[in-house]
C-alpha cells in the first residue's frame, strides 16, 4: 500500500463508523479497526491501536460522537444523562497527553446547545477538530522549517507524523517541509523503544515519501551528534505546560540533555491542543506506566532473562530551559519561559 503523508490518514469517519489503522500491525501489515462504540474507542486508544497525542484528541471526539448515539437511541431526552459513563471511558483511556482531555471539553461544551439528535452536530465538531489539526500542521511544517539551516541532517525521536496527529504531522511535518524546500538532506530516526514507533512507523511514513532516513538505537545519538551531523534535534510533545516543559515519549528529555552538550538546537513542534496552562511546570505531569512486558517481550518473544523485572514510563519531561523553540499553529515561543508562553496562550484562552 503506497500512501503519501498528504493521504494517510490514521483516523477517519467512513461508513458512520471510527475507523483507525491498527498502528500495532505497522509497517509489515495494514489493517484497519471499525469501532461503532465510545467504550471499543477506548479500549483502542488505551491499546495504542491508535496512538500520539493529536490522533489521541482527535479519535476521543469520534468517540464522543459513538457515545452520543448510543445514549440518544436508549433515551432521546436523557441522552446526556447517560452519556457520562462512556465520556469517562474516553478520559480514564490514557492520562499523558492533555489533547485527549481537551478534545473531551470541546465536545461536550456543545452539549447544552443541542437540540434533537446529538450526533449530526458532534460529528460535524470532531471532523472539524481534525481539519483543524491538519491545517495546523501544515502552517507548522513551515514554521518550524524556516529556522532550520540549508542542507543539514537532523534528528527525530518516537512517530509525530500522519500516523500520531489528523494528518501530515507535528515534527515530521517540519521534517516533511524541510525536506520539500531543500532545508533538510537527510532524516535520523532512533527506533523508540519500547514500542518502536520509530522503526515500525517514522520510517514507514519517510520510506513512503522518498525521504532518506536513517535507523538508530537510541544509544547511538550522543555519538551521532558527535560526529557533527546533526544541526537540530526536532521532536513532538504529548503535554506542555506553563513554563514550557514538555512531556513527549520517554527518552526526550536524553535527546535535549545530549543537543544541548553538543551545542545541538533542539525543536518541539506542537499543535495548541497539546498545551496545558493549567499546569504551572512539568513536574505536574502524569505520567504513563505501562506494563513491563512491553520492555521484557519483543513480537510475542521474551528477550530478557526471565525473573528480571522491568520499569516502562512511557514519558518523561524535557524542561523549558533545555528547549530552542517551541513550534505551535499560534506562533513559535523561543527559549520558552512562563511570560512567554502566557503572552502566547493566556491571551488565546
Ligand atoms: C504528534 S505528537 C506524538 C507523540 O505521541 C507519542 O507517544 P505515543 O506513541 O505513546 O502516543 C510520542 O510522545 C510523540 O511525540
Amino acid at each position: 500500500m503506497t500512501q503519501h503523508h498528504d493521504t494517510l490518514r490514521a483516523v477517519t469517519w467512513q461508513d458512520n463508523k471510527l475507523q483507525l489503522i491498527d498502528q500495532r500491525k505497522l509497517p509489515h501489515h495494514h489493517e484497519i479497526l471499525s469501532l461503532e462504540t465510545a467504550q471499543a474507542t477506548a479500549q483502542a486508544i488505551h491499546d495504542m491501536v491508535v496512538r500520539g497525542a493529536p490522533a489521541i484528541g482527535i479519535t476521543a471526539a469520534y468517540g464522543v460522537v459513538l457515545a452520543a448515539r448510543e445514549a440518544y437511541r436508549q433515551s432521546p431526552t436523557d441522552w446526556m444523562a447517560l452519556i457520562g459513563k462512556d465520556i469517562e471511558a474516553l478520559a480514564n483511556s490514557r492520562p499523558t497527553a492533555v489533547n485527549l482531555f481537551w478534545a473531551l471539553r470541546q465536545m461536550q461544551a456543545l452539549f447544552p446547545q443541542i437540540n434533537g439528535d446529538p450526533e449530526p452536530v458532534l460529528l460535524a465538531a470532531a471532523q472539524q477538530i481534525q481539519q483543524a489539526d491538519i491545517a495546523a500542521n501544515y502552517f507548522m511544517g513551515e514554521l518550524g522549517a524556516s529556522y532550520l539551516p540549508q542542507g543539514k541532517s537532523v534528528l527525530t525521536h518516537c512517530n509525530t507524523g500522519s500516523l500520531a496527529t489528523g494528518g501530515y504531522g507535528t515534527a515530521l511535518g517540519v521534517i516533511r517541509n524541510g525536506y520539500a524546500t531543500g532545508k533538510i538532506k537527510h532524516v535520523y530516526a532512533d527506533e523508540t523503544r519500547p514500542w518502536l514507533q520509530g522503526a515500525r512507523l517514522t520510517a514507514w511514513e519517510l520510506v513512503q515519501d522518498q525521504i532518506p532516513v536513517t535507523l538508530l538505537v537510541e544509544g547511538a545519538a550522543a555519538a551521532l551528534m558527535r560526529q557533527g551531523q546533526v544541526a537540530w534535534v526536532i521532536v513532538g510533545a504529548d503535554r506542555i505546560t506553563a513554563n514550557g516543559d514538555v512531556a513527549n515519549k520517554i527518552g526526550t528529555y536524553s535527546l535535549a540533555v545530549l543537543a544541548r552538550y553538543h551545542g545541538i538546537k533542539f525543536m518541539v513542534v506542537a499543535p495548541s491542543s497539546t498545551v496545558d496552562m493549567q499546569l504551572a511546570t512539568g513536574q505536574q505531569i502524569v505520567i504513563e506506566e505501562r506494563l513491563k512486558e512491553e520492555v521484557l517481550r519483543l513480537n510475542g518473544q521474551t528477550i530478557a532473562a526471565t525473573g528480571a523485572l522491568a520499569w516502562n514510563p512511557v514519558f518523561d519531561v524535557t524542561p523549558a530551559e533545555l528547549i530552542d523553540v517551541i513550534i505551535t499553529e499560534k506562533g513559535a515561543i523561543e527559549n520558552p519561559t512562563t511570560e512567554k508562553m502566557q503572552a502566547v496562550f493566556n491571551a488565546s484562552l
